[in-house]
């Protein structure tokens, strides 16, 4: 069986990764790494931009523990917001959320996604990886309005406590870089990856746009 014929399993519990790899119209299936992500975490000890690249390889040999990923190109990712090069994790409680978003508030910082293809064929694993970093600005959100979002209950399952899609709070002035790798998936380097496996988007993303996924994809909850 070449590559091109793997059907796709996406591997995250994530409902936006779901949300926007649908975009690529290509089929997929999704499932949950099994495993403790942040417990793997404490083992890492190379820079902290390669954290995310890190973690997804971690969660893509989680999964294929699991007889379901057998036979398909399976996709994992993990998102990393980095403020003064240390890694913010999501909030343990909400107490924690309102001090993630005060050290963010009106500052640049950067979030890495890592993102992961790999296959388990006949015993052979074969794996590429990559990363997409983007340089985000908060805006000067009070404490009223930290304390009114963190009552909706969004930042909590969020790296950094945010979620940069978030119609109501909208906790960001700018960013440099893809949208999409802020909210978990950047299709511009998981199409990159794809096609090292011979695996080709259906749908063609907008053409006319800088990155020709990000217009299509300006998810909001
Ligand atoms: C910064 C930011 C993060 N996020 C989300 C993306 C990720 O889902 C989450 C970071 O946690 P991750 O550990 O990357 O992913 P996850 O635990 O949600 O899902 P899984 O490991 O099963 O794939 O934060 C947003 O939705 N918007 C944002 O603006």
């Amino acid at each position: 069986m070449t590559t091109t014929q793997l059907p796709l399993l996406l591997a995250s519990a994530s409902p936006r990764r779901r949300q926007i790899l649908a975009r690529l119209g290509l089929p997929y299936i999704v499932s949950v790494a099994p495993g403790d992500e942040d417990a793997a975490q404490a083992h890492y000890q190379g820079p902290i931009d390669g954290l995310g690249t890190w973690t997804a390889t971690h969660k893509a040999l989680m999964m294929f523990t699991r007889p379901e990923a057998a036979n398909h190109l399976v996709i994992t990712s993990d998102t990393t917001v980095i403020l003064d090069d240390q890694e913010l994790g999501k909030p343990r409680d909400e107490e924690h959320a309102r001090s993630l978003l005060r050290s963010l508030r009106g500052r640049w910082h950067r979030v890495v996604t890592g993102v992961v293809v790999s296959t388990m064929v006949d015993g052979q694993l074969r794996m590429q990886g990559d990363s997409c970093s983007t340089p985000v600005l908060m805006r000067p959100y009070t404490d009223e309005e930290i304390d009114a979002y963190i009552a909706t209950g969004d930042p909590m399952d969020k790296a950094g406590a945010y979620g940069i899609q978030s119609a109501s709070f909208q906790p960001t002035e700018r960013i440099a870089g893809c949208y999409l790798n802020v909210v978990g998936l950047p299709l511009c380097t998981l199409v990159r990856l794809l096609a090292k496996f011979d695996v080709y988007p259906a749908s063609q993303g907008d053409a006319h746009s800088a990155c020709p996924w990000s217009e299509l994809c300006q998810i909001r909850e």
